[in-house]
């Protein structure tokens, strides 16, 4: 069955809003292990706008607690600079389970696309067998659009491909069912070619149901922000209530 590897980050970015400790991502990471989810994922930003050095540290501990996988994703080609060591640095400190690589610029608001195999090979091979080294696991960001060129994650190295699904998440909003169509296509691509496929960006309540069953095998699934987001509104009602009884209680 699919693994759910839960992303963290958005709990960092509620946290950092205020300069405080609350909301604390090991805890909130503990819940979503507790609960059943497989795995941890957390995509740290140069800029440390969410997750930081000391959380990555702090959520391999766990994860090796639990036994369970911790994803760590990011850009290797992003330069270091203060508070952010780089991810190679991040990767041969806390070894996860899986490194997941991702193309992003430092600018991006999110992640929105994936390599391109025909320009990056060259630059990914000695990166991924340097993180297989350390004991990775590698994954590759990958666009979902059925390009044969996927294959060639295989030959740098990688095991698996993540296939980035905000464009079927948008598509899949707009009532529009041809995008999984290219997510299935593109994972049997990959999967003829020895890799195996995880998929994450936008996932939902909504759509991942839609996509499991259109997409063969995949193996992994990362979700944080329609995660976190879902959690706010499945909590609030118990939240508010019991604020309710604290004043109910205090009352004189
Ligand atoms: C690769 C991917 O799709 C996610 O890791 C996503 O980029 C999360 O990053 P943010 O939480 O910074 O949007
Ligand atoms: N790899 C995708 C991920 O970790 C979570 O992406 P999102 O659910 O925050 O869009």
């Amino acid at each position: 069955m699919t693994a759910l590897s839960v992303n963290v980050n958005k709990i960092a970015v509620l946290r950092n809003s205020r300069g405080g400790g609350e909301p604390d991502v090991v805890r909130a990471a503990r819940t979503c292990l507790d609960a059943g989810a497989q795995g941890i994922t957390v995509h740290p930003r140069p800029d440390a706008r969410h997750i930081r050095e000391a959380d990555v540290h702090a959520l391999a501990r766990l994860c090796a607690d639990y036994r369970v996988e911790y994803n760590l994703e990011g850009n290797p080609f992003a330069p270091p600079r203060p508070g952010y060591p780089g991810f190679f640095a991040l990767c041969a400190a806390v070894r996860p389970a899986q490194a997941t690589l991702v193309p992003d610029g430092d600018g991006q608001l999110t992640s929105d696309h994936g390599f391109d195999f025909a320009r990056d090979s060259d630059a990914l091979t000695p990166l991924v067998a340097q993180l297989k080294a350390l004991g990775c696991r590698v994954s590759l960001f990958a666009d979902a659009t059925g390009q044969p060129d996927i294959a060639r994650a295989r030959d740098c190295g990688a095991d698996r491909i993540e296939l980035y699904t905000g464009p079927f998440a948008e598509a899949h909003a707009r009532g529009d069912a041809a995008s999984v169509a290219d997510c299935a296509r593109t994972a049997r691509i990959a999967q003829a070619a020895s890799l195996g496929v995880n998929a994450g960006h936008d996932l939902s309540q909504s759509n991942l149901g839609d996509f499991l069953r259109a997409v063969p095998d995949v193996l992994e699934v990362s979700i944080g922000h329609a995660l976190v987001s879902e959690a706010l509104y499945a909590g609030l009602d118990a939240t508010v209530r019991a604020y309710l009884d604290c004043i109910k209680n205090a009352a004189p």
